[in-house]
Parts: structure tokens; sequence; C-alpha cells
């Protein structure tokens, strides 16, 4: 059976258990359920923190997991990631009074607080900067305020927890992170492992992706086709209207609202846009 890390709580838990349940795996019932086996798919999911999943994929008692890019990289663990979610986007970014500091360097001789040690320990030495690093385990942004650091270095998302302290990145963002899927290095991929693959690929494409049908003069059919050309190519079929074809592309969700507006105006007729439900590319 496959053995799944799927994080419990926080930022990614559910994103990461809507993803699961779109590409058909057993939701759990509740938030106190912590191992699912789910037999019609051949897998166990195992709820736990996003911080200790590259832990345990690490030491290879689960074959998979799903945590940030920020966290396996902190948790030097020997991870590797199998592909990108498309959810818990952030950025890793320093931070502090407003003007106080520009850039990395006048971090030397001071102290940052972080929950990240790994992540910014590595950056600083890469860096050069010689900072104290202050382990905190959450709600960072506080420290300054409270005289325990004179920098902080977080996940940042909106901003909104930075600008309600009266905070502001300075330097280079650290790292950009995202939800990945996680295996252990160096090791062969586990029976299983391709499937999940395949079914989370179809999931990002279905929400990547819509659905779009129109009607084209023939003549028009090549200019059209420039703007839908699909993935293999777009199916085009005769219509039932002397002159007239019936054209159908998966087009990227993002922007498709302009390509219907291009269309139009090279004399695409009754354009209609569907979401995809589920797919195998
Ligand atoms: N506001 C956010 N938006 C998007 N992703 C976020 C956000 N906050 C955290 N993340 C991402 O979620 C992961 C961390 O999850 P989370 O914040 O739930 O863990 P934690 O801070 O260790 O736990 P907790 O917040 O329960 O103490 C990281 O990969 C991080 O990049
Ligand atoms: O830029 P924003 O959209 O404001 O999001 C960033 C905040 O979200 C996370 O906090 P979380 O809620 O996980 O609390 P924590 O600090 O205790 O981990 C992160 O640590 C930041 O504080
Ligand atoms: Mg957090």
């Amino acid at each position: 059976m496959l053995r799944l890390a799927v994080p419990n709580k926080g930022a990614l838990s559910e994103a990461a258990q809507n993803m699961l349940k779109e590409a058909g795996y057993r939701p759990r019932r509740d938030s106190k359920e912590l191992v699912v086996v789910d037999e019609a798919n051949g897998c166990e999911l195992f709820f736990l923190r996003p911080r200790d999943i590259a832990v345990y994929v690490g030491e290879g008692t689960l074959d998979v997991g799903i945590t940030g890019r920020d966290m396996l990289i902190d948790s030097g663990a020997p991870v590797e990631e199998i592909m990108p979610l498309g959810f818990g986007g952030s950025t890793f970014r320093l931070a502090t009074t407003a003007g106080a500091m520009t850039c990395v360097d006048d971090l030397n001789g001071r102290r940052v607080a972080t929950s990240y040690v790994g992540l910014l320990d590595k950056y600083l030495s890469d860096q050069g900067v010689d900072a104290r690093v202050i382990k905190l385990d959450g709600a960072v942004e506080t420290a300054i305020r409270l005289g325990v650091a004179d920098a902080v270095a977080d996940v940042v998302e909106t901003g909104t927890t930075l600008r309600n302290v009266g905070l502001e990145v300075f330097g280079e963002p650290i790292m950009r992170s995202e939800a990945v899927l996680i295996k252990q290095q160096s090791t062969p991929g586990t029976p299983g492992v391709d499937q999940l693959v395949r079914r989370f690929q179809g999931v990002v494409h279905a929400r990547d992706f819509v659905m779009m049908d129109y009607d084209i003069r023939v003549e028009s059919v090549e200019e059209a086709i420039a703007l839908t050309p699909g993935m293999e190519g777009p199916t085009v079929s005769p219509l039932h209207r002397e002159g007239w074809v019936a054209v159908r592309a998966m087009v990227r969700r993002k922007g498709h609202q302009q390509v219907m507006d291009q269309l139009w105006e090279i004399g695409a007729r009754a354009i209609l846009v569907t979401a995809i439900y589920a797919c195998r590319l």
C-alpha cells in the first residue's frame, strides 16, 4: 500500500485535502481522524504536521508527502520534489521596521527571528552574513516590537501580517514556495506513486484549463486555431451548415475571456466555455 503524508492543520491542510478529494481519494470524516485507509485506491493517508512531513518521508517511513517547498528546504531531510501542486504559494522574506534596513548585509551583527532556522542559516551563510538567528515557533512578526530581534524572516503571502505590525520587507526574496509532492531522495518510485502523480497532474490541469467550443467559417479556421492550439491540436468537425466548422480545444483558464474576444473579432460564434471536471493528458 502506498503511504502518503498530508498536512493535518495550517495553511496547506484544506487545499491538500481538496486536491486529494478531486483526485478520487477517500476524504477523512473529521479533523480528529489521523489515519485513513483507502482500500479502493490502495493507499494509507497519514495526517501530520506539515513541518514533520519531510522528516517522515526522508526517513523512508512514508513513501510520499505533501508539504511546502520552504519546509522541505528547512528540514534538511534527504527528500526531493516530485511535482509542484499549484497551491500554498508564498515567498520567504526578510522584514523589519519601515526603513531600518535595505539589504541582507545590514543583518551583520544583528538578531533575526524565524521559525525556519535551517532555511535562514543556509541563506545567511550563502550570503556571507554573520547574524544571530533567534528560533521562535510562530507569530515571529511581533519579535521586533518585543525587543527580541532586529529583523524577522518569515512566510509572506498577502503581506497583511507584516503591515499590521508596521514592518516592511527588505532585500531580495529568500525563496518562492508552494505546496509540493515529495519523496525520499534517490529512491526509485514506489509502486503506486506514478498513478498518484498522474491523478494530481489531472487535477492541476483540470484547474488550469477550460474547454472551449465555437463555430467558425472555414476560411478563418487557421487564424482561430492559432488562438486555440489545444494540446495535441484542436478537434475540427463539420457543421450542418455550408462553409462552417465546429472547433473544440482546451484553453488556459487564465486569459480565456481575451481568447473569446479575439475569436469573436475574427467571426467565431456560439463560443462556449465549460469547466473540466477531471482529465489525464
Ligand atoms: N498565509 C499563507 N499563505 C500561503 N501559504 C502559507 C501561508 N502561511 C504559511 N504558508 C505555507 O504553509 C506552510 C506552513 O504551514 P503552516 O503555516 O500551517 O505551518 P506552521 O506555521 O508550522 O504551523 P502553525 O501555523 O499551525 O504553527 C509553508 O509551506 C508556508 O509557505
Ligand atoms: O502575508 P500574509 O498573507 O499575512 O501571510 C503570512 C503569515 O501567515 C503565516 O502565519 P500563520 O497563520 O501560519 O501563523 P504562524 O506565524 O503562527 O505560523 C506566516 O507565518 C505569516 O505570519
Ligand atoms: Mg504558520
